[in-house]
């Protein structure tokens, strides 16, 4: 073999061996800090006299009692805060309902234990709308180890798995609220994972189709179909996997995700009716980037030690490209949030400041102190002090030591004219007001379909069609790499972590479809372009429905890195059946609007072998729900002839429930499920936590059913849900589910059987195999 052959070898083992050690040695990190995360907590001195310094000199806070209480509340652990999912709201105020009525009542009316010497609290989050938002005065650990708590804790992990309660920060729900999303907008979402802001965007579009599900007895004219679109972005592939699994859970036919660089988007295509192939620009942007995250010192304990004034600098330019990226993305008229965990000027106000300027008068910043009139903040700055790693003052541009050039810009200043730009509106959640952590919110909005800036650099946006991918914490000059290294980096990063089949959307001859449409009858609204598989060979498991807004994106964008999108509608079914497939329990909210303002042409009529939809007692629904098989010949006379006008395969049943369980004339909400009807059994076709939220909604309370819960995966859901503000906390995730990721596999039914404890109103036969009236069935 030729010596040069033989170096090239040796060079590349030598190169792989350095780069296997690297991996060996973050991995050994990883682990030391995943299995023992608290190992040092009480050890930890949460007090850094660098940032203590840093702060005085912002004179943000003036006075020193002030100044003293906040330091004090930063210490102390941060109060655990969820949020009730508000998709139909019918659902989400019996969801509140339950909390108040079932977990909390008795902590509320005064027989509240003592837990480590602290006095329980749990109430509503007081600028959080229709207290669907609420604090629990304790931590996550003391929540596991409390007794007193434990049902509600089982509670909020049942309720996390199934979508209808997410773990999250307080002042990370303010974003999406000040945002306004109202259903059927365009939303980018830049930086977005773990995801627990996506989802709340996610349920704001979906506000209008929800309520389809509380009258039941719409017209045509009055069905909202869900329309909109959330492209969730994170350049983290990994964290994608997080936010697939968060809009897995949400079941949302809106959402699209993508892995790229936030900072070199590249300009996105719709297809309007008129033009054809146009730009998108979309109506709202949320640019929650990265950040030092030192208003999270009261989560992420490990900030106090690594704080630094360096941190901040360093990322202020990333997060200007990042926001500046976003801007152009914002439709005229659309407003931009721009967000951090952080509260230092140089990543909030300075960054606020600089695009202003650089805009000259297209971006105005938006006077949002009214929108939720009980959440108390600090306006923003206009004057504030740059410091360098070492923490010592740089008074100027022109004085920032040349070691730090490449880190400290003119744009880590405050500008001259920046008592000009109301800074004043941007909005500074302090720990010490409201018990929550730190948070930095600017609402910004485009006034053109241009920024100034893109016009300079004329055709500018036209170029961004390949995906820029360069280091962004480079400086800028560095944009301007040579053409050849870059097209390199592009091929390399195309493939890096991303393994994603695109999707295949079907069209009015495909024969799925053709099977489908017959099948379920359709109405002309519904069609076939919202369909698509992941399936490239072979028979499709698993068919996605997507918004149109959402089908469209995927199908004008096919050079994105798409991680998922849409949610699972149909999945075939083994069995010979006139339909290859039934529908999802999690497809039921996308698909059943589309059947609403006609639901008794689906009735049992056993003439035609077509979709059925029915209407059951409630009894019969909980029976069903508590067992999930049931043989048909043990139901009474009259189930069993209804049943038999129902062709056998997938089928929905459906209940009326009321809002206000107390009152007989409150509203009342359509609660549908997926059932199977095989030859001599019934069954739910509806995941363990699914049927426990099920149950509750209707009066159940399915206690026993989560005393696994916390054991097991379930558990790391939870961890997953909980706010995760991605500054250096990243978890492991493992993504084994069967959505939309990659290539398809089988859907495995993984329904365990699980017990149920009657417990409220319902009077229900005792009609199960094992006859002792909890629902229980033995033999699963
Ligand atoms: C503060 S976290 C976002 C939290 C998220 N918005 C939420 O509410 O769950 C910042 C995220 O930005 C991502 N990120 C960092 N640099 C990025 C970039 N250049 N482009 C896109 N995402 C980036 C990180 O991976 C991290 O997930």
């Amino acid at each position: 073999m030729d010596t040069s052959a033989n170096n090239d070898k040796k060079h590349k083992r030598r190169k792989f061996k350095t780069k296997k050690q690297k991996k060996l040695e973050r991995v050994n990190r990883t682990d030391d800090r995943d299995t023992n995360p608290r190992k040092n907590y009480s050890e930890i001195i949460k007090k850094n006299e660098n940032f203590e310094d840093y702060y005085r000199n912002q004179k943000i806070i003036e006075s020193d009692e002030e100044f003293a209480e906040f330091l004090k509340v930063l210490a102390e652990p941060l109060p655990t805060t969820f949020r009730i999912s508000s998709f139909c709201q019918g659902q989400a105020q019996r969801m509140r309902d339950i909390i108040q009525s079932d977990y909390i009542k008795d902590f509320q009316s005064g027989n509240t234990e003592l837990i480590d010497g602290k006095k329980l609290d749990i109430s509503p989050i007081p600028w959080y709308p229709n207290k669907l938002a609420w604090t629990i005065n304790l931590t996550k650990t003391e929540i596991r180890k409390s007794r007193t708590i434990n049902l509600l804790h089982k509670f909020l992990i049942c309720e996390t798995e199934t979508g209808d309660i997410s773990r999250q920060e307080a002042v990370s729900m303010i974003p999406p609220l000040l945002l306004d999303i109202k259903p059927g907008q365009a939303v980018l979402d830049m930086c977005a994972a773990p995801g627990s802001k996506t989802a709340q965007i996610i349920e704001m579009l979906h506000q209008e189709s929800g309520s389809t599900f509380i009258s039941g007895d719409c017209k045509q004219n009055d069905v909202k179909y869900l329309d909109g679109l959330v492209v969730a972005n994170d350049v983290d592939n990994r964290r994608c996997y997080m936010l697939a699994h968060q809009s897995k859970r949400l079941s949302s036919s809106c959402v699209v995700i993508t892995n790229h660089d936030a900072a070199n988007l590249p300009n996105f295509y719709k297809n309007d009716p008129v033009k054809g192939k146009t730009v998108l620009k979309f109506d709202r942007v949320l640019a929650d980037v990265l950040c030092s995250g030192d208003g999270t010192f009261r989560k992420n304990y490990d900030v106090w030690t690594k704080w630094s004034a360096g941190n901040a600098n360093n990322l202020h330019n990333i997060q200007i490209k990042i926001a500046k990226r976003g801007l152009e993305l914002l439709a005229k008229d659309g407003i931009m949030a721009y967000s951090t965990c952080s509260l230092n000027p140089v990543e909030n106000e300075a960054i606020v400041a600089a695009l202003l300027n650089m805009a000259e008068g297209d971006l105005e910043l938006v006077d949002a102190s009214s929108f939720l009139p009980e959440l108390k903040c600090y306006p923003g700055i206009d004057n504030w002090i740059v410091m360098d790693k070492d923490n010592h003052i740089v008074a100027s541009p022109k004085e920032v030591p040349e070691k730090y050039l490449p880190q400290i810009r003119k744009t880590h200043f405050p500008p001259s004219n920046a008592a000009e730009l109301n800074l004043k509106y941007c909005m500074r959640i302090m720990p010490h007001y409201q018990n929550t952590g730190g948070f930095f919110i600017a609402l910004i909005r485009k006034k053109t379909d241009i920024l100034c800036w893109e016009k300079e650099s004329e055709g500018s946006s036209e170029k961004k069609n390949d995906e820029q991918q360069t280091n962004t914490n480079d400086d800028d000059n560095n944009n301007n790499n040579n053409n050849n290294k870059k097209s390199n980096l592009d091929k390399k990063n195309k493939y890096t972590g991303f393994r994603e089949e695109p999707f295949y959307f079907l069209d009015e001859n495909d024969e799925d479809w053709i099977a489908l449409k017959s099948y379920f009858k359709f109405p002309v609204e519904f069609t076939a372009n919202q369909l698509a598989h992941r399936c490239v060979q072979g028979k499709r498991r698993n068919i996605y429905y997507m918004t149109e807004k959402a089908a469209d994106f995927i199908r004008m964008n096919k050079d994105m890195k798409i991680i998922s999108g849409g949610v699972r509608v149909f999945n075939r079914t083994d069995v010979n059946h006139v339909c290859p497939y039934r529908i999802t329990q999690e497809g039921i909210p996308s698909i059943f609007p589309y059947f609403i303002a006609n639901l008794e042409s689906f009735l049992p009529n056993n003439d035609e072998k077509s979709f059925t939809i029915v209407e059951v007692e409630l009894d019969f629904f909980i029976e069903l729900l508590k067992r999930q098989d049931i043989k048909v010949e043990q139901l009474d006379q009259p189930t069993q002839t209804m049943l038999s006008e129902i062709p056998s395969g997938c089928f929905i049943m459906y209940v009326r429930i009321r809002q206000d369980w107390n009152s007989e004339k409150s509203p009342k909400f359509i609660l549908p499920m997926c059932v199977w009807r095989g030859k001599s059994l019934l069954r739910a076709y509806v995941a363990k936590n699914d049927r426990s939220h099920l149950l509750r909604l209707c009066g159940y309370e399915p206690i026993s059913a989560e005393t696994t819960i916390v054991k097991g995966e379930n558990k790391r859901s939870l961890d997953i849900d909980d706010d995760d503000d991605g500054c250096d906390n990243q978890k492991e995730f493992k993504n084994d589910d069967d959505d939309n990721i990659g290539m398809e596999k089988t859907n495995g039914n993984n329904q365990n059987h699980s017990c149920v404890e009657k417990r409220t109103k319902l009077d229900c036969h005792d009609d199960d195999d094992d006859g002792d009236n909890n629902g229980c069935n033995n033999k699963l």
